[in-house]
């Protein structure tokens, strides 16, 4: 057996596995996109099927880079696309509906009502998080109450629940293990933080039978084996794709923070041992448990930063790639008083306003495209602002920030991102932070690492960004955001 960790990715638009070697390098890699479906206003989904045969396939695709076999892999590192919602037949391992993707709203009038009846408190208190449809819990009622058959088959325990981690763990065991771990687990509004238990009264509340449910693991265990690629091979960590971020990023000292731009946005703070109450809608989550031990983060989710940058390519057909953006936006001295909130599936935090909508407010008859892209990578940096400003009301104030992502390359977005939040923006020399941690887990789980001090003696930096702009400036910029928020509030 080799001391390589084969880091499997499974990301909102495309999945990706990655080799790393001891030294967290990259060896050899696989990506493939998968379809994006959006059958109502609000409603996204993907397919199970989809999922797992580009997952597959990356996977063999990056063995082959890798020039490895099965054989030289020590270990499997699971992270994903968080809060998804996938329903499968124990039986025949199929899902009785697509998944339903984090981004998706159609549970929102539901969630407002078990809001009005003055339920969220009680739900925050044991889960961090607030009522949202960008959750599990409300997404899985719909399944066992939309499928025909489905809830009667989950009380005979027939039927199986799990967020993309545990379907693929599924898959890659051949049926053998049914688990989650707590990172995963936290994403559910039915998993209490504190006891680190499925919670009954919530079950209750969403009426969700237990028989469903996966075991709760720590982020580094045994997980079971995968004979898929010609040897056995443990699946020693899994671990939801922000809090793979975290560990990649080593945030392991409380106040420590990352910010991953990806389709959406987030930023994760490590807190230690303590699951701090948010007063300003932030998150209380599991950054990873590790021997039993937990680690919290606040953490604060924008939906939408990369996938703007999508709307432009693919849906106005502004550009012909995502790296026009920066060119663009450098083309012009400002973005000449044009806001662009991107407010597709909603307002995530600090606003959490799923019926708010997207606009592109200050046009004028000399708004060209280059103040549109510049606009639109601006809102990546202004949403990201009402997130420190929301950690700094709880008392955190971050000075350094890691970023990674695959929107860091641009080099414009992230000086400009170092202006807006008045801090340092460092750029890792791995920016596949979210792979890495998972196969960090493994690694630790397995052995080829002693300690998280040894992981984060594997950090190095690639660049820092530096604030150089003026406050005044800075200002009255976010001021200008602030209000073109307003405008779109619902
Ligand atoms: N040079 C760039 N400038 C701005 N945005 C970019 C650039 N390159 C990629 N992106 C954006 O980054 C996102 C892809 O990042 P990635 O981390 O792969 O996303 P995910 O894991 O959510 O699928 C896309 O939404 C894309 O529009
Ligand atoms: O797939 P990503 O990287 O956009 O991440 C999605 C998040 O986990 C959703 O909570």
């Amino acid at each position: 057996m080799g001391d390589y960790i084969l880091s499997v990715d499974q990301g909102t638009t495309s999945s990706r596995a990655i080799v790393f070697d001891r030294a967290g390098r990259i060896c050899g890699s696989g990506q493939q996109e998968f379809q994006q479906f959006y059958p109502r206003d609000g409603w996204v989904e993907h397919d199970p099927e989809e999922i797992w045969a580009t997952t597959l396939a990356s996977c063999e695709a990056a063995l082959s880079a890798a020039s490895l076999n099965a054989g030289d892999i020590a270990g499997i590192g699971i992270t994903n696309q968080r809060e998804t919602t996938i329903v499968w037949d124990r039986a025949t391992g199929e899902a009785i509906y697509p998944a339903i993707v984090w981004q998706d709203r159609r549970t929102a009038n539901w969630t407002a009502e078990l809001k009005e009846k003055g339920l969220e408190a009680t739900v925050s208190k044991r889960t961090g998080l607030l009522l949202d449809p960008y959750f599990s819990g409300s997404k899985l009622t719909w399944i066992l109450d939309n499928v025909a058959g489905a809830r009667q088959r989950a009380e005979a325990g027939e039927l199986a629940f799990g967020t993309v981690d545990s379907y693929l763990l599924w898959r890659l065991t051949e049926g053998r293990s049914h688990a989650t771990d707590a990172t995963n687990a936290s994403r559910t509004l039915l998993f209490n933080i504190h006891t680190q238990q499925w919670d009954d009264e919530l079950l209750n509340l969403f009426n969700i039978p237990r028989a469903l449910l996966p075991e709760v693991k720590d982020s580094a265990d045994d997980f079971g084996v995968c004979s898929l690629f010609g040897a056995a091979i443990p699946i020693a960590s899994m671990i939801g794709d922000q809090q793979a971020a975290t560990v990649g990023q080593a945030c392991f000292e409380p106040g420590m923070a990352k910010s991953t731009y990806g389709t959406g946005c987030f930023v994760v703070l490590n807190t230690g041992d303590k699951a701090l109450n948010s007063q300003h809608r932030l998150l209380t989550t599991v950054a990873y448990r590790l021997a039993g031990k937990v680690t919290y983060a606040l953490e604060g989710s924008i939906f939408v930063a990369g996938a703007a940058v999508q709307w432009l390519r693919d849906g106005l057909h502004l550009i012909g790639s995502a790296a026009e953006t920066q060119a663009l936006a450098e083309s012009v001295p400002s973005a000449n008083g044009v806001y662009l909130v991107p407010a597709f599936t909603g307002l995530g935090a600090p606003y959490w306003d799923p019926d708010a909508r997207g606009a592109i407010l200050g046009l004028t008859r000399d708004t060209g495209i280059p103040h549109i892209a510049r606009a639109c990578l601006e809102s990546v940096c202004y949403q990201t602002r009402d997130l420190l400003e929301a950690m700094a009301g709880d008392g955190a104030s971050i000075e350094n920030l890691r970023v990674d992502g695959g929107m860091v390359v641009n080099n414009w977005l992230m000086q400009r991102l170092a202006d807006t939040l008045a801090c340092h923006c460092q750029r890792p020399e791995i920016t596949e932070t979210t792979a890495l941690g998972a196969a960090y887990l493994a690694g630790l789980q397995l052995g080829l690492y002693r300690s998280l001090e040894e992981i984060a003696s594997l950090w190095q930096q690639e660049h820092s960004f530096a604030p150089t702009m003026s406050e005044m400036d800075r200002e009255t910029r976010y001021h200008g955001w602030l209000r073109a928020v307003g405008r779109v509030r619902s």
